[in-house]
């Protein structure tokens, strides 16, 4: 086992704010038979889930079963036919993405689409479009404090990091934003098992500080060891979810649920 990464230990200056709403138990997103697809191809035909403050919700289910697309639709890039999706109590299904970014949601896709040309900095500085000032560097300062490994590297083309480095700008550059809710695609996605364990830590460190999670992961060890509740989607529905310390590690009856 590779030693403890630094970068996960060390505590950022930054912190996520907790996320306060009139009530407390209120969700922070509420999607409701939501319908979206691919030009006549439907592939969510009716979804409905909430993603509390503060927890980390999974969302699993087989290939194909529409994870990345539910990710992509609550961030707009793919168009909702039907249903509603409400964050922070507003309706935002139909915004263009660049609003729904506005309004504090950020996704890591799975491609974490990065600038390779652009320095590690630039592509970081990116995230913080819907701020500025002294408060993006501000918390690129907290980014650096939370990936030492990045601020070794800040002036580097980012197409030179390794796939686990990159994906800390990835992750960084979201963080910039200072999301209300943050999108995780596959954050483990082709990374070594030392980088898995960095990206665990790193989920494990954004909880402890409040954010709130959305993630699609593959890696079930990830995913039951983030994840406070799961769901499992199929033909575009859910169709299972509970709460992962209910299941007291019996993950097998899911793992039968999505694939059989
Ligand atoms: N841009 C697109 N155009 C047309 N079809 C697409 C597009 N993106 C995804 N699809 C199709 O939509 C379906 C759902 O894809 P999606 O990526 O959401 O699945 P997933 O559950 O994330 O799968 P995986 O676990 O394999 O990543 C698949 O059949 C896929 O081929």
């Amino acid at each position: 086992m590779a030693p403890c990464p630094k970068s996960a230990k060390t505590a950022p200056s930054w912190r996520p704010t907790l996320v306060t709403h009139d009530t407390p138990t209120d969700p922070l997103l509420t999607i409701t038979d939501l319908e979206a697809g691919y030009g006549k191809k439907p592939i969510l035909t009716g979804a409905s889930y909430d993603v509390r403050p503060g927890e980390c919700l999974t969302l699993l289910g087989a290939n194909g079963s529409g994870k990345s697309t539910s990710l992509n639709v609550i961030c707009g890039f793919v168009k909702v036919t039907a249903g509603s999706i409400r964050y922070r109590g507003t309706e935002i299904a139909g915004l263009a993405p660049h609003r729904i970014f506005r309004h504090g949601i950020a996704q890591v896709s799975q491609a974490r689409d990065l600038f390779p040309d652009l320095s590690v900095e630039d592509n970081l500085r990116l995230g913080a479009m819907r701020r500025g000032g002294d408060s993006a560097a501000q918390t690129l300062a907290g980014i650096y404090e939370r990936f030492p490994r990045l601020a070794e590297r800040r002036k580097q083309a980012t197409r030179t990091l390794s796939g686990g480095e990159q994906q800390m700008v990835a992750i960084g550059r979201a963080l910039m934003s200072r999301p209300g809710l943050l999108l995780l695609d596959e954050p483990s996605g082709g990374l070594s098992p030392q980088f898995c364990e960095e990206v665990a830590q790193i989920i494990d460190s954004l909880k402890a500080e409040g954010m709130t999670l959305l993630m699609v992961e593959q890696n079930l060890n990830l995913a039951f060891r983030a994840a406070d509740r799961f769901i499992v989607l199929r033909d575009g529905k859910v169709v299972d979810g509970g709460d992962v310390r209910a299941m007291a590690g019996d993950h097998d009856a899911i793992v039968r649920n999505i694939y059989l």
